[in-house]
């Protein structure tokens, strides 16, 4: 059974923290950025692998201490992504999060996981998040690859032009869903996009 909920979460309004800056640290921070340029990170690492030092360089925004974790390290913190290669430290973080009522996501650690990193696919205004329910994430990083080459780039533009149409509505809930249904029935269809080429 399937039993995730997805969110789209802001982390330019939160503070999240992430441990861990090797390889699979940086694929985090990375992703993190990417989505969120703005987001609030504080990293807690004892080493920290090259890469890792040059992307922090490019982001002075994001804090780094270098040092060992300190249960301290999670006063303030909304959300927790940990990718250290000490299952000691996951289960004390495990632990501590628990008590504190953070959420926390061990790198492919899916027992210790409060919830799961998903693949993204993104053209402008539209984000999907693709789950597997962790059977593959492989097919979750194929199908991202998949929709980013299907999807019309134009996608963005009818979003924009669909914004305007729904601020410029008047009249009650249901009269606006009416019209927003009416507007679209066709558009996602192949032949609405070969019609506009
Ligand atoms: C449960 C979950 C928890 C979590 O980490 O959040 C988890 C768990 C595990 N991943 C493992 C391995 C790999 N993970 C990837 C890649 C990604 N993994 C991601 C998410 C998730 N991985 C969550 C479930 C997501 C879902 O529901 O589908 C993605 C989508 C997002 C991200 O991590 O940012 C990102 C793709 C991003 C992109 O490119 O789009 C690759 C491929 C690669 O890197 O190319 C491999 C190697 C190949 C393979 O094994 O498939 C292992 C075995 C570790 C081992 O064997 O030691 C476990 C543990 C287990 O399954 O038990
Ligand atoms: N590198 C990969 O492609 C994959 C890695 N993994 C797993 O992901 C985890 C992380 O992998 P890597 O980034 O390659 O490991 P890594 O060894 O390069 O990095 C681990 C990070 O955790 C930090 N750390 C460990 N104990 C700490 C402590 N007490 N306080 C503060 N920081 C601490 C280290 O300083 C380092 O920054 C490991 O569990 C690994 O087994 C799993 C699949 C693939």
């Amino acid at each position: 059974m399937n039993e995730l909920f997805p969110i789209y979460v802001k982390l330019d309004q939160i503070q999240t923290l992430l441990v861990g800056a090797g390889a699979v640290g940086l694929e985090k921070l990375e992703a993190m950025i990417k989505n969120s340029p703005k987001a609030k990170i504080k990293v807690v690492a004892e080493h920290s692998i090259p890469a890792f030092d040059d992307f922090i360089k490019k982001h002075s925004h994001i804090e780094f201490i270098k040092r060992t974790f300190k249960s301290k390290d999670i006063y303030g913190i909304d959300l927790i992504i940990l990718a250290s290669n000490n299952d000691f430290l996951n289960q004390q973080i495990r632990r501590l999060a628990s008590e504190q009522h953070i959420l926390l996501n061990v790198a492919d650690t899916p027992a210790l996981c409060d919830f799961y990193l998903g693949s993204v696919v993104q053209k402008g205004n539209l984000k999907i998040g693709i789950s597997t329910n962790g059977k593959s994430p492989t097919i979750a990083k194929r199908l991202k690859e998949l929709l980013n080459e299907v999807l019309p780039e134009e996608l963005d533009d009818t979003l924009e032009l669909m914004q305007e149409l729904r601020n410029s509505l008047k009249g009650d809930f249901q009269h606006k869903v009416k019209v927003l249904n009416e507007h679209t029935k066709e558009l996602l269809s192949h032949s609405g996009y070969d019609r506009a080429d």
